[in-house]
């Protein structure tokens, strides 16, 4: 079924005006937000208008976050919000199952919220939410665009309990905003939009490995309907999902060991931190020695490895056409405590005191990930993501001034 909700667009302490699509002058403080009603099933409700808004000073950092289902977003999300402190909870009072996460400083949407297709109209139309077709790209642009130049939105919900699409919930323009889940890079305007993406890209054995570790054990599915929605789902998100990599800033990948010769368990991984080169305000991660290709193991007297061990490696690479510096940690540690010693010999790690990585893991160490470079990796772009946060917001206030010099 398709949806005849009107979704409108609120400015937070703002002056607005609405009007029909015109080419209208602004104002240098103002800012046009057009938005768009759903059509209905009958065609009729559809179209768009236009609010000019006098919006506040304050502007949104938007950051993308992309991966396929289960490969580890929520974890993710939950290492990036504790980095700026506070926890991160649904909105109070409202829709108990909003995938919505607010923070002090961050609200996190999850894209599922614009799945044009509930599950009864996917199964209708033979489509997965993969699938473009089952997205609402024009509402997903008009609304980041929105949110970004600090205009609230009211934005629909998709529920996973019902898979039904729910009434809308306000979302008012938060200091950074994360949109998270499988096309926050498909649509090139949504794309234009964001400060910051990144793309985990969990290799199929080990996203097998996850999935039946949690849906076996926590959802009750059997091995085989597992095996069976990740074949389904495969066609479209190699078509959809997977190409969105080429596009991100940071890319984490997660690969089986090379330590352990066949591996097949997935317990033992090999993850790599896949960082472009000449990104503003973002300057990679490296190990000793900037540019340079090195191989470090540094199990011994300062770090305690059992079987496999510990290897890393550093360097420069291209990646889809792209100069990038590539950091890769394979094994898992034994004591976390111990990570200060990594961490010491790691540079542009964008923390506020010696030994803040570690500190953040230990914070977490009960998190998925926590004893490997999935969490170490995920930990890093947080702190990332705080460093080009700040360097945004305070390049914006700093502009006025350097105007004013000249
Ligand atoms: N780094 C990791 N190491 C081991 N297992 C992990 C890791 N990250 C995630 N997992 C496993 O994958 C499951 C899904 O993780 P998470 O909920 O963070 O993913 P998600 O992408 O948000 O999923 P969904 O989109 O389905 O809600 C976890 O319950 C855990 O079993
Ligand atoms: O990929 C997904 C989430 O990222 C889901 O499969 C998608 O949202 C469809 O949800 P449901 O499982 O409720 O049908």
């Amino acid at each position: 079924m398709e949806v005849s909700t009107v979704y409108t667009t609120q400015a937070l302490n703002s002056t607005c005006s609405i009007s029909t699509p015109a080419k209208t002058h602004l104002g240098s403080h103002q800012k046009q937000v057009v938005f768009y009603r759903r059509t209905t099933k009958s065609g009729s409700g559809g179209g768009s208008c236009v609010i000019t808004c006098s919006a506040g000073d304050s502007q949104t950092v938007v950051i993308g976050l992309a991966a396929d289902s289960g490969c580890g977003k929520s974890t993710f999300m939950r290492r990036l919000t504790s980095v700026f402190g506070g926890a991160a909870e649904p909105p109070k009072g409202g829709n108990p199952d909003s995938n919505t996460l607010i923070s002090d400083m961050t609200t996190v949407i999850c894209l599922d919220d614009y799945h044009s297709l509930d599950r009864t109209g996917r199964k209708e139309k033979g489509v997965t939410a993969l699938d473009p077709r089952a997205n609402d790209f024009d509402l997903m642009y008009e609304q980041v665009k929105a949110l970004k130049s600090g205009v609230a939105v009211d934005k629909p919900i998709y529920n996973h309990v019902t898979g039904l699409l729910d009434p809308p919930e306000l979302i008012k323009p938060p200091k950074i905003l994360v949109i998270e889940g499988l096309h926050p890079m498909f649509d090139d305007r949504v794309r234009d939009l964001l400060d910051f993406s990144i793309y985990l890209d969990i290799s199929n054995e080990v996203k097998f490995a996850w999935k039946i570790q949690r849906d076996m054990a926590e959802r009750g599915h059997s091995l085989e309907s597992i095996k069976a929605s990740i074949e389904a789902r495969k066609p479209d998100f190699d078509a959809y999902i997977d190409p969105q990599k080429q596009y991100a800033d940071a890319v984490i990948e997660v690969l089986p060991t090379q330590l352990i010769p066949d591996d097949n368990e997935g317990k033992v991984l090999r993850v790599r931190l896949i960082m472009k080169e000449g990104v503003e305000h973002f300057s990679p991660v490296y190990l000793f020695d900037e540019g340079s290709t090195i191989s470090w193991i540094p199990c011994g007297r300062k770090l305690t490895c059992s079987y496999p061990g510990i290897k890393f490696s550093y360097g420069p690479d291209t990646y889809f056409g792209n100069e990038v510096s590539i950091l890769e940690m394979d094994g898992q540690f034994d004591r976390l405590d111990e990570l200060i010693y990594v961490e010491s010999h790691l540079s542009n790690i964008s923390t506020k005191f010696y030994g803040e990585v570690t500190q953040q893991m230990l914070k977490h160490a009960d998190f998925p990930g926590s004893n490997n470079g999935t969490g170490l990796f995920q930990t890093i772009v947080g702190l990332k993501i705080r460093d080009l946060y700040e360097q945004l917001t305070s390049s914006k206030t700093a502009a006025p001034l350097e105007a004013t010099k000249a």
